[in-house]
């Protein structure tokens, strides 16, 4: 189905469901509210999945990979070659989010979105990393197009596979410089307030980084208002593969948990497309990019984790699955105040 049309067809959550899941947590044997937002995500996922009964058992890490032509600017710590290295480790569980993903018991799926290299990931590649921003356009807005369709295409899969949310995560060096662009565009804000050192640069990296992004935005020109031009002109494959998951959890009703700031610079182009789309995000963490603030703020969302994560792959929305576990598992089985004969709480206005 055509983007726009399948963008047409998002639902707002089922407030039916979340009004029943506050009603379940309000009958729970605990002060009102006692478990704060990880009462407020389980009401969140009945809306999204339609009913009160919750259920997150099964779970997966999409991790969108891609190169990304600016790093020839020395815009990174490391070269290029890095993204098919870790990606690759993914599938033989040598990446720290194949470790994390084992002890949440997730499972990991890592798309091969357009490394630089053949890999033996899963196939999407869209071309051999993008083209240098600084000099011309990231892409074409027909390969945008096709990032976004096969993110909300692999979301359908998972779907249809029976997984009940999903977390998002990306590899790509060099990707921390085309999200400051598109967060830069899309937000409004300078290049240097949304711009940071990545996977570790160095203070006259960071100088460079800055000055090529501006250049690219400069050169490039694209337009806030239409967030596929963005993401074509300064953006990656990466972004556009997020971008598409994001929406797609909102076309099959998949609570999709955010990871850092890239996966926050992708929720937001995804928001720009649909708004809605927004209602069935999780945040995670906050990374320590600078930016990362901002953006969620921009998403009104409320991360679970401080813990200076900036890794990316997925591993701070990863690392959330836990807790979220926990939660439905009080909401499942604790005993309410009927079964211990207390007088309950009056609901809160
Ligand atoms: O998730 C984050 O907040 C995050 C912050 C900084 C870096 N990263 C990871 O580091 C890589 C990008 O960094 P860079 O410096 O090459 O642009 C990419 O593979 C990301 O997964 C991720
Ligand atoms: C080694 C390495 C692992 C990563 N994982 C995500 N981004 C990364 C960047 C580097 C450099």
């Amino acid at each position: 189905m055509e983007l726009q049309k399948l963008c047409e067809k998002i639902e707002r959550l089922d407030l039916k469901s979340m009004k029943r899941a506050v009603v379940h947590w309000d009958s729970i044997a605990k002060p009102l509210h006692s478990l704060g937002k990880l009462e407020d995500v389980i009401v969140q996922i009945a809306g999204i999945q339609g009913t009160e009964k919750v259920h997150i058992a099964r779970k997966a890490l999409v991790i969108l990979c891609a190169d990304n032509g600016v790093v020839e600017e020395g815009v990174t710590q490391t070269g290029q070659e890095v993204t098919a290295i870790v990606s690759e480790n993914f599938l033989t569980d040598k990446a720290t989010a194949a470790i994390l993903c084992q002890r949440a018991g997730a499972d990991l799926l890592p798309v091969d979105m357009g490394i630089a290299r053949d890999t033996n990931l899963r196939n999407c590649k869209i071309a051999y990393g993008t083209k240098n921003m600084a000099k011309g356009p990231a892409m074409t807005r027909a390969q945008a197009i096709q990032g976004i369709e096969t993110g909300i295409l692999l979301v359908k899969e998972l779907k249809n596979k029976g997984y009940d949310i999903l977390a998002t995560g990306e590899m790509g060096i060099g990707n921390t410089t085309s999200s400051s662009a598109v967060v830069s565009v899309l937000l409004d804000k300078s290049v240097e307030e949304v711009t940071g050192r990545g996977a570790g640069l160095s203070g006259e990296g960071l100088n460079r980084k800055i000055i090529t992004i501006k250049k690219a935005i400069e050169l490039n020109n694209p337009d806030r208002e239409d967030t596929i031009d963005v993401l074509a002109k300064v953006g990656g494959f990466d972004l556009a593969g997020m971008t598409g998951v994001f929406l797609g959890g909102a076309c099959y009703h998949i609570p999709v948990v955010i990871d850092g700031f890239i996966s926050l610079a992708a929720a937001l182009c995804a928001s720009r497309i649909s708004p809605i789309t927004r209602d069935y995000m999780i945040a995670s963490h906050v990374s320590k990019e600078p930016a990362t603030k901002m953006l969620l703020e921009a998403l009104h969302k409320d991360a679970f984790l401080t813990c200076d994560m900036c890794l990316g792959e997925g591993t701070g929305a990863v690392t959330l699955f836990p807790i979220l576990d926990m939660a439905c598992e009080v909401y499942d089985k604790m005993s309410t105040f009927k079964d211990n004969s207390i007088e309950a709480y009056q609901p809160l206005e």
